[in-house]
């Protein structure tokens, strides 16, 4: 038998798969590592934390499974997007990586409006977000110049990952779609927006395909998980394309629903000239060619694993949301917003912070939980209703990620969003399309449609109850009030942080 292994660098931990040429997940591991926040919307990984635990998950795969390393015949990566990896000319990292997630960069997305105007969006097709990586970059440059002038080339996270598997730099047009420095329609670095920063373009590493074999592994990374030096490694994409991928949304009027520490609504889009001006990001596709358009909410799964955490750490998932099917739609009252860490689509604002609306002595924590969920649903909603007012139709969601792992979950957001939800076999998306870019890489298939045939299968589907559309049709409004009721609080309580 052969086998392509995925490798998804998620934000709370690393994710392995193996897949066996029916598209059957053989076995799977997952390896976590810590977040860092040293201030308030300061959020931070160790690169090296990274390499440790990719190495780990492979030795496990390949130890459980007991599959011949020579079976392996290719393997890709799906990352975490947007968090800055600066290396030095000898490829060490010269700080801690600064992740998607983090919103120290206000100042530094202003400046870039300020400099490039309406350049950005024509260039770059996306606004200035303090996620994207060249407001970071510009935050290195303003704050620790040394570093900057130390850095030979900037890398996404899987792209320096790949890079300790491999020995070569190179990044793919998913992935640097969301740095804000690529040419989006255009595909290739924008020496124009770098020129405006004063940054060498020589910073930006080689674009390739997602698909694209780009080396073979280094004997002591061979030697350290027990594969082959043989094994092919293919570029890999943005973990949005490629839970894309691993959901088959792959040709016009697909849409999909991505519950892990963010939360994304992404539909498929062949179409580069259309302009929703900054609205909802405009990516590269990891299929040749093609785009996407998602909306983000930043603090999705995130805000479940906080509440968690912080009121329920003796829980697990399962432990803590077993009551919630028994609070009614609308929680009685209790309302959540996740903009625990800021929030970005359909309010890009860092300062933004979350509430609970209507407690009432009689909450449990099971109201609660629920109304965790609830809130992260009806932000989600916000995307699907900018896709729906594109002119998009939307009646049928894929639902993928870590929130797909809860039946109730699923039922509430066939309710939410008035659209039937199907959850795959396996609702490893990013990871399963980071092997399906290796099986396709690897020719076992003529296209990544056919990939997708041949791999993904429907497990279930959770239609939306008509009388429950109705209760969360009038919450929802309710819901999309308090951000504006809740701005300028949140902007005078910023001082205390
Ligand atoms: N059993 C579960 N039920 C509901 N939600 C879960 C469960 N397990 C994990 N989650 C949610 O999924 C999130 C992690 O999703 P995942 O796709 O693994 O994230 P990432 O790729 O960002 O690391 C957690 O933050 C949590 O909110
Ligand atoms: O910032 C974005 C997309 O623009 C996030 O979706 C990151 O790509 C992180 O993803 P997860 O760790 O939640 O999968």
């Amino acid at each position: 038998m052969s086998y392509v292994i995925g490798v998804d660098l998620g934000t709370s931990a690393v994710k392995t798969v193996l897949v066996n040429r029916e598209g059957k997940v053989a076995f799977e591991a997952s390896e976590s590592y810590p977040l860092f926040q040293p201030k308030a919307g300061y959020s931070e990984q160790n690169p090296e934390d990274w390499i440790e635990q990719t190495i780990v998950s492979l030795r496990k795969l390949l130890e459980v499974s007991g599959v011949q390393p020579s079976e392996i015949e290719g393997l890709s990566f799906s990352g975490q997007m947007h968090g800055l990896v600066l290396v030095d000319a000898a490829g060490k990292p010269l700080r801690n990586a600064i992740l998607w997630n983090d919103t120290r960069t206000t100042a530094q997305c202003r400046r870039i409006e300020k400099v490039l105007d309406g350049k950005l969006l024509s260039i770059a097709r996306n606004r200035a977000l303090e996620g994207f990586t060249l407001p970071k970059i510009l935050w290195v440059q303003e704050n620790e110049p040394e570093v900057l002038q130390q850095a030979a080339v900037f890398l996404l996270p899987k792209d320096y990952v790949r890079y300790r598997l491999t020995g070569d730099y190179a990044m793919d047009y998913s992935d640097a779609a969301g740095t804000l420095l690529l040419d989006v329609a255009g595909k290739q670095w924008s020496q124009e927006i770098a020129e405006a920063f004063e940054l060498p373009i020589s910073l930006c590493p080689r674009l390739v395909e997602s698909f694209e074999e780009v080396g073979t592994l280094l004997p002591e990374i061979a030697d350290q998980t027990g594969l082959a030096t043989a094994t092919k490694v293919f570029a890999g994409g943005a973990d949005n394309a490629c839970g894309a991928i691993g959901a088959g949304i792959l040709s016009e009027g697909q849409t999909m629903c991505s519950i892990g520490t963010s939360g994304v609504i992404l539909s498929y889009e062949e179409r580069k000239d259309l302009d929703f001006e900054g609205k909802v990001h405009f990516f590269n596709h990891g299929e040749k060619d093609a785009f996407y358009i998602m909306g983000v909410t930043l603090a999705a799964g995130y805000s479940l694993s906080w509440f968690k955490d912080t009121f329920a750490a003796d829980k697990s998932f399962d432990v803590l949301l077993q009551g919630i099917d028994q609070v009614p739609a609308g929680s009685q009252g209790l309302l959540f917003t996740p903009y625990i860490v800021g929030e970005r689509t359909p309010h890009p604002d860092a300062n933004i912070r979350g509430s609970f609306i209507g407690m009432d002595a009689g909450h449990k924590l099971e109201h609660f939980g629920r109304a965790v969920m609830e809130g992260i649903t009806f932000s989600l909603r916000e995307s699907i209703d900018i896709l729906r007012g594109s002119g998009k139709t939307v009646t049928e969601v894929i639902s993928i990620g870590g929130g797909a792992k809860n039946e109730a979950w699923l039922q509430m957001q066939a309710d939410i969003f008035n659209a039937t939800i199907v959850k795959l076999e396996s609702e490893q998306g990013p990871a399963m399309g980071a092997a399906m870019l290796a099986a396709y890489g690897c020719g076992w298939f003529s296209s990544l449609q056919a990939c997708a045939t041949a791999f993904l299968r429907p497990a279930k589907s959770y239609d939306p109850n008509p009388e429950t559309v109705a209760v969360y049709d009038g919450l929802f409004a309710l819901y999309q009030e308090v951000y504006g009721q809740t701005r300028s609080l949140n902007d005078r309580l910023a001082q205390y942080r």
